[in-house]
């Protein structure tokens, strides 16, 4: 099943590569595209596959790797599999800084090819299902990912406008323990019967604050371009599967106290109180 999906993301990843196949044929498993395995599309026998999206800097990454350690599905970010090939200065590296830190999107085949390698390194670890934050982010990418698996739940995260390029430019990262940060404190007036929102920083532990990063692309310039790119390529993408009913839209009330019980209910996962301190 592992090196049968790798197989099916890398022939995909060729086809877009090619330009010989129009996704609708890649979905659809007849043409040219990668057939569909019955097996791999069951529910039965495997973990949650869910997708979530959402702007730049709306808290993706922060709520589904809670969501993977509570569900005990992995996270899988797909910004953070480039920021890996980036650290690793292997081939590749000069090649994709130049697209992350202009705020462009990395080529189909380069990202289904690290996709591919993750999905087939977890299956070898024994991990089943997924949280993918970040993939899928053209409706391309979203036809690539329904050729080859089932999609059980796509999980909007929506926060204001006003707040989004606050919380990419207080973005911060330990660079000892990889913890992820935010020094903004967001706090927006209410006014035409709009209500107002508030969002406390989430500060460092002490033994981190030293060490605090930003993110290269998470500059004003390449956060409002990676905005812009946001409402023309991966907006589309809510309607792909608005149109399929996987879309679950969740505003986001304010910061994460607020906003984590919320969104275990929104998910049905709401009764498990205990599990709900992680919002703490
Ligand atoms: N699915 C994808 N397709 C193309 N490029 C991607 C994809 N995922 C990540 N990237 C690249 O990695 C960068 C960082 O991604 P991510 O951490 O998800 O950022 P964001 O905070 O903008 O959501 C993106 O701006 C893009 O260059």
């Amino acid at each position: 099943m592992a090196v049968l999906k790798r197989l099916m993301l890398a022939r995909a990843s060729a086809v877009v590569a090619r330009g010989l196949c129009s996704g609708r044929e890649l979905g659809s498993g007849s043409g040219c595209g990668p057939k569909q395995l019955p097996l791999q599309r069951s529910p039965e026998g495997r973990n949650r596959q869910w997708v979530f999206l959402g702007c730049p800097g709306v808290g993706k990454g922060t709520y589904s790797s809670r969501l993977s350690g509570l569900v005990g599905v992995p996270h899988i970010s797909t910004g953070d599999l480039v920021r890996d090939e980036l650290a690793a200065s292997g081939p590749l590296a000069s090649q994709l800084a130049e697209i992350v830190n202009h705020g462009k999107l990395v080529p189909d085949e380069i990202i289904i090819d690290l996709l591919s390698k993750r999905l087939e390194a977890g299956e070898a670890k024994g991990e089943t299902g997924f949280i993918l934050d970040g993939f899928p982010r053209t409706v391309r990418q979203a036809e690539i990912l329904e050729g080859v698996t089932d999609i059980d739940l796509v999980v909007n995260l929506k926060l204001r406008e006003e707040a989004l390029l606050a919380k990419c430019l207080g973005r911060r990262i330990c660079s000892q323990c990889g913890g992820n940060y935010n020094i903004a404190s967001i706090d927006i007036k209410g006014e035409n019967g709009q209500p107002g929102m508030y969002m406390a920083p989430l500060l460092p532990p002490p033994h981190c604050a030293s060490k605090l990063i930003t993110r290269s692309d998470d500059t004003e310039e390449v956060v409002k371009e990676r905005l812009r790119i946001y409402n023309e390529l991966t907006k589309p993408v809510e309607d792909f599967y608005r149109q399929r009913g996987k879309l679950l839209e969740f505003d986001l009330p304010g910061g994460i106290p607020e906003s984590w019980p919320k969104l275990l209910q929104a998910l049905k996962l709401g009764d498990n109180a205990d599990k709900k301190s992680a919002a703490a």
